[in-house]
């Protein structure tokens, strides 16, 4: 795992996510620069206007200087606009650079990485982290950029005018950056109780929409809806608590703001009849003041965008810096799809889930052959589902152990190893979509007729004629519910639409009846282009029409045979064919 603690590689990083925008920012820092440069002439523009006034009143000289104060502000006004297109802008950009990169980057990651990490958590990264690093690069580039140039344009025109009166007027700004960044600090914290606070809410409201049968079934209502109410307070109290840190901030800091301007004023006042500095000056000193306020309290805002931008790089490089442990290498070999023939076979083939104590798979042995049907049957957490995932490389097993048609799978280029194997899980995911488009989703360009076609050898086809609108229906979270047997059957639809040379069932029709179960199997094995069907099943029926069965035991293959060979042979398969015979007829 990647770890980007120094203020150094955080820095770095940030550099590299500005690096593709660089134009961007430099004409935007460039914008500021103007803006600041023109905020500072104006003041000197205004001053030389009223000492001019001291000397002689004309109206022609005056309404000149006030048509050029004017340009010169609309054309300040132009730039500071664009400057904050460009380098919000720019924000925009990296937040949809890193989106797109950690999506990208989530998907080349293999399953176990979604065991160990939460999909909220993930979630919270893509949202919330990248937001702090959008306000990082937009807001405080700018805020940083605006207060840098502020400071060094008008610093020294100020000190020029009057260096006692200008650091007098100004020495309770470094109080202001203070004040902000303590009430920022607060602020965060505060919204972040409120964020969680709502999530709180959010979460409950989901999980009694999605329980609501079983909060009428055992009577909850009232239970539920004091839960509800607790929440709610909660929220309100946060929400309170951060307006109110909120009003306080923004009066105080003005209240700050006004003693500068009163210092200035007090001190300035003795200073004009003394002959120290003129009335232009005085004003000029006045409104540079007035000018720095903003850059400075924004200043305190930017330090904790900063700092919290910080610990966000850290929180999105830790995702972008994992390397999926199964990936091709530079060895891999191309297999071609059209040539595969399906055969299987295992040599000793030894896995250990990381962190296990003991082998989920302990020297499995098999040869399945091109166009087999090969059942594996065996009790509960024997590791049938463990090999299944072996054999496309959703785990990452060892070299030398699994192959397809004679080749390693772990030297096989991933996408053709995947393209030459359809994997049906016992739980298959719908996606929020048509019947249609679930079941072409591995071939999003199939026609009708090939979706109907894989749909009847599935045995879903029947039903699917009675949905309201057959195969434009829509499906999953948004849509009709389909019963457990229907998703597994629309999950086959779809991995026979990809027509691969081997296709896996792991339980995957364990919600279908047994009948119903066996002639879609015997559909798939009957076919003039068979495929090598490895079928994994408690459901013995189905499996005795296999080719061959592997009975599997703690990680191990303890009996190979056909049905009929097995039935008779005294072990595991005889044993656990015999229950399911004595339960079935018990029901
Ligand atoms: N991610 C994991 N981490 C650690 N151990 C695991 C993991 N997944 C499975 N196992 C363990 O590996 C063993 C084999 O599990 P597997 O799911 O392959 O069994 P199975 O035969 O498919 O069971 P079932 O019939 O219930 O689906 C079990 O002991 C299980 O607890």
């Amino acid at each position: 795992m990647a770890k980007t603690t120094g203020k150094y590689s955080r820095l770095h990083k940030l550099v590299q996510y500005l690096q593709p925008h660089w134009q961007s920012v430099f004409l935007g820092i460039l914008a500021l620069f103007i803006v600041n440069g023109l905020g500072t002439y104006l003041p000197l523009l205004i001053r030389n206007a009223i000492d001019d006034l001291e000397i002689a009143f004309s109206f022609g000289p005056i309404l000149r200087n006030i048509l050029v104060i004017a340009g010169l502000a609309s054309i300040m006004w132009c730039f500071r606009m664009a400057s904050r297109i460009l380098l919000f802008g720019t924000g925009r950009q990296v937040e949809f650079d890193l989106k797109q990169r950690m999506f990208e980057h989530l998907l080349s990651l293999e399953p176990s990485y979604f065991a160990e990490n939460t999909a909220g958590d993930l979630i919270n990264r893509a949202t919330s982290d990248v937001d702090n690093i959008r306000r990082l690069v937009g807001f405080a580039v700018l805020s940083l950029a605006n207060t840098l140039f502020a400071y060094a344009l008008r610093l020294p025109v100020m000190l020029a005018i009057d260096p006692v009166l200008s650091l007098t007027a100004i020495a309770v700004y470094p109080l202001i950056m203070l004040l902000v960044q303590f009430f920022s600090h607060r602020l965060r914290s505060e919204q972040l109780a409120v964020q969680q606070a709502l999530s709180n809410m959010s979460e409950l409201v989901q999980e009694d929409m999605s329980g609501i049968s079983l909060i009428k079934i055992y009577a909850q209502e009232t239970n539920e809806q004091s839960e509800f109410q607790h929440l709610n307070q909660a929220l309100l109290t946060a929400n309170l608590k951060l307006a109110k840190t909120r009003n306080i901030l923004f009066p105080v800091l003005g209240g700050m703001a006004s003693i500068s301007l009163l210092v200035l004023l007090a001190f300035g006042s003795r200073a004009i009849p003394s002959g120290g500095i003129s009335v232009g000056d005085f004003v000029a000193l006045l409104l540079y003041v007035e000018q720095l306020i903003f850059p400075t309290a924004l200043l305190g805002f930017t330090i904790t965008a900063y700092q919290r931008g910080e610990v966000s790089i850290d929180r999105i490089e830790t995702i972008l810096g994992v390397e999926p442990h199964i990936q091709n290498t530079d060895q891999s070999q191309r297999l071609d799809q059209e040539h595969v023939q399906g055969k299987l076979t295992a040599e000793n083939l030894t896995f250990t889930y990381p962190g296990a104590a003991a082998p989920s798979l302990k020297q499995v042995s098999f040869q399945i052959q091109p166009g087999e049907t090969v059942a594996i049957v065996g009790p509960v957490g024997s590791g049938k589902s463990t090999l299944a995932n072996a054999l496309p490389r959703l785990l990452d097993i060892s070299a030398g152990q699994l192959f397809v048609d004679g080749h390693d799978v772990t030297q096989v280029h991933l996408r053709d190893l995947r393209n030459a194997i359809a994997y049906v899980p016992q739980d298959s995911f719908l996606f929020s979509t048509s019947l249609k488009n679930n079941i072409r989703y591995g071939n999003p360009l199939s026609d009708a007729s090939e979706v109907e076609y894989v749909a009847k050898q599935a045995q879903i086809h029947d039903e699917v004629l009675n949905f309201p609108q057959r195969y434009k229906t829509i499906v999953g979270e948004r849509g009709i519910t389909l019963s457990g047997g229907q998703r597994q059957r629309t999950a086959l639809s779809r991995a026979l639409l990809v027509d691969a040379p081997i296709l896996i069932l792991d339980d995957a029709l364990s919600s279908v009846d047994n009948q119903t179960a066996t002639e879609i199997l015997n559909n798939l094995s009957s076919g003039t282009q068979r495929k090598t069907v490895v079928f994994i099943s408690h459901q013995l029926s189905a499996a005795a029409i296999a080719d061959q069965i592997l009975v599997m035991d703690q990680g191990e293959i303890v009996q190979i045979g056909t049905h009929n060979h097995l039935v008779q042979e005294p072990g595991l398969y005889q044993t656990l064919w015999n229950k399911q015979k004595l339960e079935e007829q018990l029901q």
